[in-house]
């Protein structure tokens, strides 16, 4: 098994061959990423953990590292003032700004077939502008005049389908078509921005991603960017965050969690993703959701998978789409962005929200509770919070949690209490197989008093000995056999006799888990 760590983090990956690497040599270098260690080795199905931080850094740590890739942190300061700026800003911007439409999705899902239907079926009043960014700057652009062509010509819609970097320049047609490999380091908002300002016909902008980006994170940046922006007029406005999924291959590629690396798509040598986090990812931060390849699937697992959509991203509309064909007003203009509402869009936050929401009491949708939930029981769909007021043990969590398969989960996402790591609150996260283990946060308990943050929005309750320590989890999967998680994961709690000990006794417990700390 090969042990990808990197960005925080370390997985494994289940049908890999063993490779042996020195312990010690693990952390030595941070920028040496994709190394492995003994007990990956070990490891059948998922294992973890983080890559080391310096201590003094783990109090910013989840701001320092929300402004790239991961989305995963209770804390959320920088969220609510982003959004609230963002709303003061967009009043003030009025209809002098551009709004623009992200388009995510993993290769292949039929983004590009969906920005040509949308040049060619958006009214030419809308002078709709698109861009296809690639990793390293724009690939294609095509915006302006006569947006309302109903079809672009062939030559365009070809170099509009392809991938290749710095494409060459083709004109005509109906329609203008530039493509270069400009705008490489430039941000994306700075490409936007500057589209829209070069040309006043263009009011509105759909842009395609690239495959592996995700919308958190963009969005975070573009929020970012258009908070130090000077311009008051024709500003980029973020308006909707389109996740385009492929009906037929995004359950086989949750299950086969590639990772990216080993099919030449990571964005850089620090990128240790898998295929499945970037799907979930693209899913779970997404205001429409469009399962494209209709014409692929049967309509019983068209539904299905909208079920599992749902259960990932619980306010997203979800639309079904053959070629990409939508109805443009549902993907453009239609001022859905909100950063509030994206961050409590993903399944899991909010089966942690509902949980605490009611009474902290460990909560099963129940097939009854409406008909879409009983639908979802009938194809195998459920959801579920592990919460418990007591640590890991980190050996039998490694041994007795980690080393096993986990039958039907899609997505697990949640905070962790290790023994060994009292004061650390740890982010857990899996998307398919691979599972991730990082820290996050001091736990509240764990800050001198005039340090603790005092955000009590997720009602949890605060143990007189323990404070806010404790498991917290959130279970999605399709013929998930939760009694059997639950009682994995019991099973690594610590027993009465262990919990006597405290914390100095847990802090010597052999913790095969590599550390989140430099030497
Ligand atoms: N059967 C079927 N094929 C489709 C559909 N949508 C797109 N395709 C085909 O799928 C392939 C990929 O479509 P694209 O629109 O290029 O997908 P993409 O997401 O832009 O792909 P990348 O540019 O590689 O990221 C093309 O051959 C399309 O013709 C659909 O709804 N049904």
């Amino acid at each position: 098994m090969l042990l990808h760590q990197g960005l925080g983090r370390c997985l494994v990956a289940p049908s890999k061959e063993p490779h042996h690497c020195s312990p010690q040599s693990k952390f030595a270098n941070k920028a040496a990423r994709n190394t492995c260690s003994p007990w990956a080795s070990t490891t059948a199905h998922k294992s973890c953990m983080a890559a080391p931080i310096p201590t003094n850094q783990l109090r910013a740590y989840p701001e320092a590292r929300g402004a790239k890739r991961r989305s995963c942190s209770r804390h959320r300061a920088t969220a609510s003032t982003h959004k609230t700026e963002y709303v003061a800003r967009s009043e003030e911007q009025g209809s002098h700004d551009v709004p623009v439409t992200l388009v995510y999705g993993f290769g292949g899902a039929g983004k590009t077939s969906l920005l040509r239907h949308m040049l060619a079926n958006s009214s030419g009043d809308a002078g709709l502008g698109a861009l296809v960014l690639g990793p390293q700057g724009i690939n294609r652009l095509q915006h302006g005049q006569n947006t309302s062509s109903t079809s672009l010509p062939s030559q365009q819609s070809d170099q509009l389908g392809s991938h290749a970097e710095g494409a060459e320049d083709a004109a005509g047609g109906s329609g203008s078509y530039s493509s270069s490999s400009q705008g490489a380091g430039q941000s994306m908002f700075e490409l936007v921005q500057g589209l829209a300002a070069a040309d006043p016909s263009c009011r509105s902008l759909i842009v395609e991603c690239p495959g592996t980006s995700v919308p958190l994170p963009d969005a975070i940046q573009f929020l970012d960017e258009l908070e130090q922006s000077e311009k008051r007029e024709r500003v980029p406005r973020l308006d909707t965050l389109v996740t385009v999924v492929d009906a037929q291959t995004f359950l086989p590629q949750i299950h086969a969690s590639e990772y990216l690396a080993d099919l030449g798509l990571s964005e850089d040598e620090l990128d240790d993703r898998t295929v499945a986090d970037v799907l979930v990812e693209q899913v779970e931060y997404a205001d429409v959701l469009v399962i494209n390849k209709a014409d692929t699937v049967s309509s019983a697992q068209a539904r299905q998978l909208e079920l599992i959509l749902r259960k990932l991203n619980r306010s997203a509309e979800i639309l079904q789409a053959v070629h990409g064909r939508v109805q443009a007003s549902l993907l453009l203009g239609t001022r859905s962005f909100s950063f509030a509402d994206l961050e409590q869009a993903p399944g899991w936050q909010a089966e942690l929200n509902t949980f605490f929401e009611q009474g902290r009491q460990p909560h099963h949708h129940r097939s009854n509770e409406c008909e879409e939930a009983s639908e979802e029981a009938d194809h195998g769909i459920s959801s579920f919070v592990y919460y418990a007021q007591r640590p890991f043990h980190p050996k039998r969590l490694m041994d007795q949690a980690l080393s096993m398969e986990w039958q039907g989960v899609l997505r697990s996402k949640g905070f962790f209490w290790l023994a060994s790591r009292h004061d650390i609150m740890g982010a857990w996260q899996t998307a398919g197989t691979a599972w991730q283990g990082e820290p996050n946060a001091l736990w509240e308990a764990a800050r001198p008093s005039e340090e603790r943050t005092g955000d009590n929005s997720t009602m949890q309750p605060w143990h007189e000995q323990w404070g806010d320590r404790c498991q917290q989890i959130a279970w999605i999967g399709m013929d998930m056999d939760e009694e059997q998680v639950r009682a994995m994961l019991d099973s690594c709690l610590l027993e009465d006799s262990e919990m006597v000990g405290g914390p100095e006794a847990w802090a010597q417990m052999e913790d095969p888990l590599p550390s989140w700390f430099e030497d």
